[in-house]
């Protein structure tokens, strides 16, 4: 058995009940065969590919808080401190009821190689609870973060373990988080990334992750020729990344007409009304059947759908395995050319296969949005020089961030005989600078 397979195989055998984190690693190892049987023998010797896929720490820890009523809810906490190789553990808080240990592990593990295509010194991290924010006052908001950082606190710092938003954490967790974090520890540091800018945050942080999508595929587009003006681009998800995907897909000439949340979707013909959307999102916290207030003539259907819709260019933005192989093959038929993708493995494998074997051009998510981690590696440099930087000087070096990361994706997938495949590109790329680093520091 190759050494490959039987990692794999070990990796199912030792952590039952994970299978998102069963995909992320068989996605990872499968594409790493080529580099991994040029070197079998030093790799199998030194059980890389087993330190690999194992966690240098994972945190698991009690949240207890009191609700409106005088109740006490008790939630679980988890914080994967997955690889610190290239530099302190960085990766989100994901604050969502569906959070287990074993999506935190797909989180981190798929940070790890993410970080590393970013070209800056951050290592692989993940955090979470299941906790649900949606429908909990401010104040049992506040409650369930500062319990949930009470112990974190313990673990973390600008130079050990630097979290930073997901899905369900915004600007207000992390506000709540960084005051109960400086009240225990006593330090004022860039302990969090995505700060409010009065505390620490850099610009264009908040946009970054959908700015940086769009970014990859106008550079991809400008490798073959093409842009994204006129191309219709169907996105899903209405939240941080979808919101700024769709503002920069207007800005590069795209006409975004869709988006979605986890009750329904909206297809408008004319365009998504991106006031509208931030407002019932980022205002309101509400939900998207409010949107046909703002735009009568516009759909909005329960359920899921929008990748029924007929485009040049999709963007997943929710969460994962929200494209599965029926919605790959409407969106071949429809027409689409390109998938990239905003979210963290949003796209099944299945539908990644029937893509790529159709022609469709598929940036992964580890490569499509690194923009966010890496304008919070940014945030964390102006933290510690303790400057701010302009909006328009964060956004030009994220710019030649990610153009960086299209470079280097397709330069890898080239030189292993897979063009044109970026979803081996992007990992053997960031793989080749970890197992580097990991050479380096000795068995550790
Ligand atoms: N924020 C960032 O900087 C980065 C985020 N990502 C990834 O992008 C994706 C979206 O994150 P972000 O925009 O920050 O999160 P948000 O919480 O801001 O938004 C998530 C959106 O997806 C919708 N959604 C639909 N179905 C689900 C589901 N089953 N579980 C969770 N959400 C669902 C949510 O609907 P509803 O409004 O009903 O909750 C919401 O509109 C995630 O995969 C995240 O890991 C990747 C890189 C960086
Ligand atoms: O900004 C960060 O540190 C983390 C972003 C994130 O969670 C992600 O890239 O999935």
């Amino acid at each position: 058995m190759s050494y490959v397979d039987e990692v794999i195989e070990r990796v199912v055998r030792e952590n039952p009940n994970e299978p998102e984190f069963h995909q992320a690693a068989k996605e990872v190892l499968n594409s790493l065969r080529p580099v991994v049987d040029a070197n079998e023998e030093k790799f199998r010797k030194d059980a890389l590919l087993e330190r690999l896929v194992n966690p240098e720490r994972q945190l698991k820890f009690r949240v207890p808080w009191v609700d409106d009523k005088g109740q006490v809810q008790v939630n679980t906490g988890y914080r994967v401190q997955y690889s610190s190789a290239i530099g302190p553990y960085k990766g989100g808080i994901r604050l969502h009821p569906s959070v287990n240990l074993g999506i935190i592990k797909f989180l981190g593990f798929e940070q790890i190689f993410k970080n590393s295509l970013t070209g800056l010194p951050i290592g692989g991290g993940k955090g979470g609870s299941d906790f649900d924010p949606k429908g909990k006052s401010d104040r049992e908001v506040m409650a369930f973060c500062q319990s949930f950082m009470t112990e974190l606190c313990k673990y973390i710092g600008a130079d050990t373990d630097v979290p930073a938003g997901d899905i369900g954490t915004g600007a207000r967790e992390i506000g709540y988080m960084f005051g109960q974090y400086k009240r225990i520890r006593g330090v004022y540091e860039g302990v969090l990334t995505g700060k409010g800018l009065s505390y620490g945050g850099s610009l264009a942080r908040k946009e970054a992750t959908g700015y940086g999508l769009l970014y990859i595929t106008q550079e991809m587009l400008k490798s073959k020729g093409d842009s994204l003006q006129g191309k219709t681009v169907i996105v899903s998800g209405a939240g941080n990344v979808a919101t700024y995907a769709i503002e920069k897909a207007y800005q590069l000439g795209g006409k975004p007409v869709t988006c979605s949340d986890s009750t329904g979707w909206v297809y408008d013909a004319e365009g998504i009304d991106l006031a509208a959307l931030k407002e019932i999102k980022e205002v309101k916290r509400a939900r998207l059947s409010e949107y046909k207030n703002y735009r009568p003539n516009a759909e909005y259907h329960e359920g899921r759908g929008v990748w029924s819709v007929k485009a040049d260019i999709a963007l997943p933005c929710a969460t994962q395995n929200e494209l599965n192989l029926d919605d790959a093959k409407a969106l071949v038929a429809n027409g689409v050319k390109v998938v990239a993708e905003g979210a963290n493995m949003p796209t099944t494998q299945e539908a990644t296969d029937y893509l790529q074997a159709n022609g469709v051009v598929f940036l992964p998510g580890k490569a499509a949005n690194a923009g966010g981690v890496a304008t919070s590696a940014l945030e964390m440099s102006q933290n510690s020089e303790r400057l701010s930087w302009s909006f328009e000087e964060v956004d030009q070096k994220l710019q030649g961030i990610m153009a960086n990361i299209f470079h280097n994706i397709d330069n890898a997938a080239k030189k292993y005989g897979f063009e044109g495949n970026y979803v081996v590109g992007a990992n053997i790329a960031g793989f080749e600078k970890v197992v580097d680093a990991m050479n380096a520091q000795g068995i550790v």
